[in-house]
């Protein structure tokens, strides 16, 4: 197992081995692996801390040999091939970490860092040994089947890997479900289409019978592909697999149109959507231009976070008011929507209104006293905010005879979703797909793969699950788009105070043994350089 640049992590030993370990890591791909003992909760995950100078930290994932420690490890086969073999430095530095602040100050500790995707020298699978499934869970995305191509195409292209099942219909497949054999062939054509081939859903969630599939059919890599509620799925799929002593790498994918996965800097599909919104805007605007005192209204995507309907009103320019959950508003009175709404028609003689579908939810709530309901995920089903806006807005303007107005509304929300991804979005989407093999090719498990600041990284499940990524109207980008669409901000003083994002660091040095491993960082030399880095 690869090591952190300046401090060397003992690696938890949650689970001693057992002879099943061995079964498991003998047996061939089919064979199916003896039934655990009756199921104990799995415990949450250690997390794996080192420290380093400078207030440097390597929040590194699990690797199977923390559980299994005498797995034996192969020289990477891509070093033969063709392609790849004529790469100066194909391989990843094993010290190689990927920072989580970008920006520092001279004195700013060096903070959180992660541990670099890409192929690693040594593997810990031979091709004939791995038996990998792929899942697709939650709403869909643009780029969903180029991640499950990709996984299938590089395993067999890169690792030899031959066996590769669908998981169909989500997390429930697993136990409810057959499996469809993927091959190279079968899904080459499949990055062109929208949705998932695999199918997925929302809700039936059972880690103990998802992980006695995975042991009965002696799948070895399990790609799991989806959102924040998924990963939070993956995380105790991977406790349990753990519990079990499987080597069985488990790898989240992360995918969300929301884009609100936290510590990632975006999710697949996320351009596609607002490139697909576009459209939907361009119509509101054509239809308000043309009608007296026209407004074109646009329900957005975004249950909790307003990245979809921010990135598309400063992409077209024609939006003159964008909503999102992350701000509350107020349509009555001084600073309202509905005074702006009256004074933007009387300036301009049209308007368009951007909002996203989590928006005003507790306006609505107010004035119509709805019961909360949730989907089989446990996901706040949402009330109709663009229906709602359309007739308060009506409304208001049925009180004025002399100020006549002609409302559109436009409802594209799974039209921005369930397109093909574009291209930009396609090579991303290749890219995530590479980076997850390699990562368990290497033996690494309970992670998700994801760009941090421009590399590819794996991160513990913990910190894409712990918070939701959400738009800080408190930053540059939110007063970008309120200066390009010169709408109210609806904000009092005590809203700003309290709507900055709380950015925590893990405190070196943590006990060992209680929730974390942690050597003492090792000193430095004063010239930056510390004892143990080369
Ligand atoms: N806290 C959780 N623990 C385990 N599984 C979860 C959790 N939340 C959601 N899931 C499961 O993950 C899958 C997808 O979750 P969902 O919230 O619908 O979509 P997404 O993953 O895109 O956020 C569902 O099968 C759901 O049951
Ligand atoms: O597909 P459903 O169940 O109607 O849910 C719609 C929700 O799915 C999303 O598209 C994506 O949500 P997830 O990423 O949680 O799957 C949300 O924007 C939207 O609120
Ligand atoms: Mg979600």
């Amino acid at each position: 197992m690869e090591t952190a640049t300046v401090v060397v992590a003992p690696a938890p030993v949650a689970i001693a081995p057992t002879p099943q370990h061995k079964l498991m890591e003998l047996k061939s791909s089919f064979a199916p692996a003896a039934k655990p003992s009756p199921a104990r909760k799995a415990k949450p995950a250690k997390k794996k801390l080192a420290g380093g100078c400078g207030g440097y930290v390597l929040e590194d994932v699990p690797h199977l040999t923390d559980y299994l420690p005498e797995l034996k490890s192969y020289p990477n086969p891509l070093q033969d091939h063709p392609a790849y073999s004529v790469v100066k430095q194909y391989f990843v530095n094993p010290d190689d970490t990927v920072t989580k602040k970008i920006v520092v100050h001279k004195s700013s500790a060096r903070g959180t860092h992660f541990r670099r995707a890409g192929p690693r020298q040594r593997v810990y699978f031979q091709p004939g040994e791995v038996t990998a499934a792929i899942v697709t869970c939650g709403g869909l995305c643009p780029g969903l089947n180029t991640v499950i191509r990709e996984l299938v195409c590089g395993l067999h292209d890169m690792y030899g890997v031959t066996s590769v099942y669908g998981i169909e219909g989500g997390y429930k497949g697993f136990y409810a479900r057959n499996t469809v054999e993927l091959t190279p062939r079968s899904v080459n054509d499949i990055h062109k289409r929208g949705g998932t081939v695999l199918g997925t859903s929302r809700g039936g969630q059972d880690t103990a019978k998802i992980v006695d599939s995975i042991q009965d059919r002696g799948i070895s890599q399990v790609y799991i592909i989806g959102g924040d509620g998924t990963q939070k799925g993956a995380a105790s799929i991977h406790e349990e697999v753990q519990r079990r002593g499987l080597k069985c790498a488990v790898v989240g994918v992360p995918k969300t149109i929301d884009n609100d996965i936290a510590v990632i800097d975006k999710s697949f599909g996320f351009d596609t959507a607002v490139e697909e919104a576009q459209r939907a805007i361009n119509a509101a605007h054509v239809e308000a231009e043309s009608a007296e005192n026209g407004i074109g209204l646009v329900k957005l995507m975004g249950r909790n976070s307003g990245f979809i309907a921010m990135y598309a009103t400063l992409a077209s320019r024609d939006v003159d008011c964008c909503l999102i959950p992350e701000s509350p508003f107020y349509l009555e009175g001084k600073g309202g929507l509905l005074e702006f709404v009256e004074k933007r028609l009387r300036d301009n003689g049209h308007m368009v209104i951007v909002v996203a579908e989590g928006a005003g939810q507790d306006l609505i709530a107010k004035s119509m006293n709805f019961a909360d309901t949730h989907d089989a995920s446990g996901n706040k089903v949402l009330l109709d905010i663009g229906l709602w806006l359309s007739s308060k807005i009506k409304e208001h303007f049925k009180k004025k005879p002399n100020f006549p107005i002609t409302l559109k509304y436009i409802d594209p929300t799974y039209m921005i979703r369930a397109v093909p991804s574009n291209a930009s979005d396609n090579v991303y989407c290749t890219l995530l797909a590479h980076s997850a093999l390699h990562g368990a090719m290497a033996g690494y498990t309970g992670f998700t793969v994801a760009p941090v600041n421009g590399r590819h990284a794996y991160i513990p499940f913990y910190r894409i699950t712990e918070k939701q990524n959400k738009v800080v109207i408190t930053d540059r980008m939110w007063a970008r788009v309120l200066c390009s669409t010169n709408q109210p901000c609806f904000l009092t003083h005590e809203d700003v105070e309290g709507a900055g994002q709380d950015e925590e660091e893990p405190h070196l040095p943590l006990v060992e043994g209680e929730n974390a491993l942690v050597k003492s960082p090792p000193m430095c030399n004063g010239n930056g350089l510390c004892s143990g880095a080369a």
